[in-house]
């Protein structure tokens, strides 16, 4: 079993029957939803479903979950979802699969939030991994000039075939190659980014993660976040 299969397996684990459960999106949180999948046809596990992408959609219909979507819930109780770096002091960057906004919009409506990891993404301070930013494509141009002032690095975000890749939104990412955002840096750089016009959302999840699972050797590692 891999690393990320480990910790979809074991992330299934807190979904008990009656739950409404936020389905994350990316190469890990298949897992999960395969998982769920799983319980749902072999143990009669019964819950609905709030998926975060178009293609985490797919794999949950093809797997007959119930699903509903984020207005038809009061609240989601439970969210599983992967990340792209976790910092040492529990914040991260999502959005590596361009499926930041809907991620963000289901987080922050569940009551609890768990990330699920190999230990390759744990790291001291976030940046390494492109901070990947949701526009919208009027305006992008001048967006990428503002950043590229502020010696940020953007970078459009290109399809294999050499297209702007759209989000589920129908947006651009626009990714800034960082390389180091210092700890205490986090929460102003995110405060600025919330200001711009045209900036529909960004990858980084401050104060969201409530639990990581983190994939290592033959057994996963739980940290309970306090915050
Ligand atoms: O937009 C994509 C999401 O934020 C993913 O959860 C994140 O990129 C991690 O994906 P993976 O588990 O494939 O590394």
């Amino acid at each position: 079993m891999n690393l990320k299969q480990m910790v979809g397996i074991e992330a299934a684990t807190h979904v008990t029957d009656g739950m409404i459960v936020g389905l994350g999106t990316g190469s890990t949180a298949y897992y999960l939803v395969e998982e769920i999948g799983r319980r749902i046809a072999e143990e009669g596990l019964s819950i609905t479903g709030v998926t975060t992408s178009k293609a985490t959609e797919k794999q949950a219909l093809g797997l007959n979950i119930p699903l509903k979507s984020i207005d038809e819930v009061p609240y989601v109780d439970i969210t599983v979802d992967g990340a792209d770096e976790i910092s040492s002091d529990y914040q991260g960057i999502k959005g590596g699969g361009a499926a930041l906004l809907f991620e963000k919009i289901v987080a922050s409506n569940s009551k609890k939030n768990i990330w699920i990891v190999d230990e390759s993404k744990m790291v001291e301070t976030l940046g390494k991994f492109p901070l990947p930013i949701e526009v919208i494509p009027y305006g992008s141009q001048q967006l990428l000039k503002k950043f590229e002032e502020k010696g940020l690095n953007p970078k459009l975000r290109l399809t294999a075939d050499n297209e702007r890749l759209k989000t589920d939104s129908d947006n651009y990412i626009i990714d800034l190659h960082m390389e180091t955002i210092p700890n205490n840096k986090v929460k102003q750089l995110a405060s600025w980014l919330d200001t711009l016009t045209g900036v529909v959302e960004h990858g980084l999840f401050l104060d969201i993660v409530d639990t990581v699972i983190i994939g290592k050797g033959t057994s996963p590692e739980t940290i309970n976040v306090s915050r």
